[in-house]
């Protein structure tokens, strides 16, 4: 098949091709190498991650989410929401539904307009403070997995950081290896309100929003400072991200469950792919 049809979507800045793969249209064994041209920005579509909507028994659909450099990532928050808005309109599923990912089944709920909610996965793998060298420097950190694996950095002035180079620093560190990790600085600037940047992993940039990288965000806050769901999360384009959750603690651990994103998955066009947008 020479073309087929894809959505571009944005979740909070944070921006997707998504393509209805359950025929099996998308003409390319390697599906990473297809990901990584699309997502080229100014050489093709260009996006911070590929979404391909698959069958399966176990759900109301299945995803594979490669992220821009063409790696596979459990999960993505803000993919997730726009994949629910994709398959709701595209009457693939129910205004409420649930599609299976790598990090395990995800439910999603369709809310007004643009707005959707999104359960993930309960987050797994949550440490208390912990500090590494960087450039010789020490930085403290809480890491946690959300789908996917964070460190969260509180900052006094998020502007201030050199996002990229201590985005990549930290993403590569050998503490971190081999799977490597998201990198979020946050500053509080209320009791329920961060601001967040990120440096996300697989995009080896900094992109508008990350959404797990929100919830591991507001997690850590949660964590360190006992705020009370919901907790709002200022993205670097402008736009917030909800989060919900309920915590219990035991034995010195902080479990988190019952955790929902909610936010907006907005369409920007529905196009035709030619060959051209990746065979080059
Ligand atoms: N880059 C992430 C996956 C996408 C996460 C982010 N886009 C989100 O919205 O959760 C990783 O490889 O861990």
């Amino acid at each position: 098949m020479e073309k087929f049809f894809f959505y571009k979507m944005s979740g909070c800045g944070n921006d997707f091709i998504i393509i209805d793969n359950r025929n099996s249209i998308v003409p390319e064994n390697n599906l990473s190498e297809f990901a990584r041209k699309l997502c080229f920005r100014r050489m093709s579509v260009g996006a911070d991650g590929l979404v391909l909507i698959e069958n399966t028994s176990r759900a109301d659909f299945k995803w594979q989410f490669y992220n821009s450099d063409g790696s596979l990532a459990e999960m993505c928050g803000n993919a997730a929401r726009c994949a629910a808005r994709f398959a709701y309109i595209n009457k693939i599923a129910d205004s409420q539904m649930s599609f299976e990912t790598q990090a395990g089944i995800i439910f999603a709920q369709i809310m007004e307009q643009e707005n959707v909610k999104i359960k993930i996965t309960d987050p797994k793998d949550i440490k208390d403070k912990d500090i590494i060298k960087v450039n010789n420097s020490p930085v403290e950190f809480i890491s946690l997995n959300t789908g996917v694996p964070h460190v969260v950095i509180e900052t006094s002035d998020i502007k201030a950081v050199d996002l990229i180079k201590m985005g990549k620093d930290i993403r590569f560190h050998e503490k971190f290896a081999p799977a490597g990790t998201n990198v979020n600085f946050i500053s509080r600037k209320s009791d329920n309100i961060i601001s967040i940047r990120t440096y996300e992993r697989g995009v080896e940039n900094e992109t508008l929003a990350c959404g797990t990288g929100c919830v591991a965000s507001a997690l850590a806050a949660a964590k360190e400072y006992n705020v009370p769901s919901p907790i709002q999360c200022l993205t670097k384009s402008g736009n917030y991200l909800t989060i919900y959750y309920s915590k219990s603690r035991s034995d010195n651990q902080d479990t988190f469950y019952n955790v929902f994103l909610q936010g907006d998955a907005r369409i920007i066009y529905k196009g035709e792919l030619n060959k051209d947008a990746w065979n080059w």
